[in-house]
């Protein structure tokens, strides 16, 4: 039994590594133990439209992450720890979360902390969530992984999960949202570094726990995945399920209605209806045509409009669109 304390921040690198470490060490049982910059990390299987909001993420810059894990989507910072066990996987406990979530359960008893497992995935603290769980399974082994919000800004990483106001249809796997505490406002007096220790030591016992260290030839591999799958657009956006979309807003006074169906992360078809004071402006049935094809993103669309445009009404109708 090894472990790792993951030494980088950068969500798409930590999510190649556990990658790596879960496909290529079949011989052993590993904890990993790490944290990111403000980040979103999203589900497999999740349409990432319809879990974050695409304005203000790509306004502040913020990554979002797809993981390869099912389950929904997540916020993470310096004051979230995550934990990931890998490890062999027993057949007859399929999505047995019991085994993975208990340790975590004593670690938080031993620093005073009085937590329970909530459903099938969740630890919480007097009903209000800490800690999200979710698995994989490939060639007999097993990724388990988990968050702890230990001293989470929950306030404004909560805003990037709330995307606008429109309507979606899709086949995606959604987020069950939850109200959320940070540890810390349980604790007296204790350090997110503590709970780190007091987590190896609820996994290992008495054992002294190993580190594992990787050669300089496994971490260029690693860098290799993250270039490769973890940091592509057409991972993190295009691999969100086809779905439609429809949205009325306003824009230079007038009512406009939107429909998108949206397919690997780009616009397929488009419908924008509008009154006539604008319909002069913008040209419905051309935009409707020119817009196939391209990403669907805030920036992207919004550059599409102000090519023709004044900047404020081609930003109004933006937000028609997400
Ligand atoms: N960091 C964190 N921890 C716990 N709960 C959170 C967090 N961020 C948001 N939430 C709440 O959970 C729901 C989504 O719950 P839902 O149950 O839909 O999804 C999950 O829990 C997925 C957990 C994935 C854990 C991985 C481990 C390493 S990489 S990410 C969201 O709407 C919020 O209400």
């Amino acid at each position: 039994m090894k472990y790792l304390k993951m030494p980088e921040s950068d969500v798409y690198y930590n999510l190649a590594l556990e990658e790596y470490l879960f496909d290529h060490y079949k011989d052993e049982d590993l904890l990993l133990l790490w944290k990111n910059h403000d980040s979103i990390v999203v589900g497999k299987y999740q349409n990432v439209y319809q879990e974050v909001n695409i304005k203000q993420v790509e306004e502040s810059g913020i990554p979002v992450a797809r993981r390869n894990t099912g389950g929904g989507t997540v916020f993470h910072d310096k004051g979230n720890l995550n934990y990931s066990f890998i490890t062999d996987h027993d057949p007859k406990t399929f999505s047995d979360y019991e085994p993975f979530v208990e340790p975590v359960i004593r670690a938080l008893g031993s620093l005073g902390v009085s937590a329970e497992k909530r459903n099938k995935s969740d630890i919480a603290i007097q009903g209000k969530k800490i800690s999200g769980n979710a698995q994989t399974i490939k060639g007999g082994r097993i990724l388990h992984h988990g968050t702890l919000l230990f001293d989470a800004d929950l306030e404004s990483l909560g805003d990037a999960l709330r995307p606008g106001s429109g309507v979606f249809s899709s086949k995606a796997v959604e987020s069950i949202r939850s109200q959320v505490t940070n540890i810390k406002d349980y604790l007296r007096e204790a350090t997110i570094d503590q709970l780190e220790t007091c987590l190896l030591k609820a996994y290992f016992g008495d054992e002294k726990p190993q580190p594992l260290a990787l050669s300089d030839a496994e971490l260029e591999e690693v860098s290799l995945l993250r270039e490769a799958k973890y940091i592509t657009w057409e991972w993190n956006y295009g691999r969100s399920p086809e779905f439609s979309f429809q949205k009325t807003g306003w824009a230079g006074g007038s009512k406009v209605a939107v429909e998108l169906h949206v397919k690997k992360g780009l616009i397929a078809a488009c419908g924008i209806c509008c009154d006539e004071d604008l319909e002069q402006k913008i040209d419905s049935q051309c935009a409707q045509r020119l817009l196939v094809g391209i990403p669907y993103s805030y920036t992207a669309v919004y550059e599409f409009f102000s090519q023709t445009m004044r900047r404020d009404l081609a930003a109004a109708l933006t937000d028609c669109f997400f």
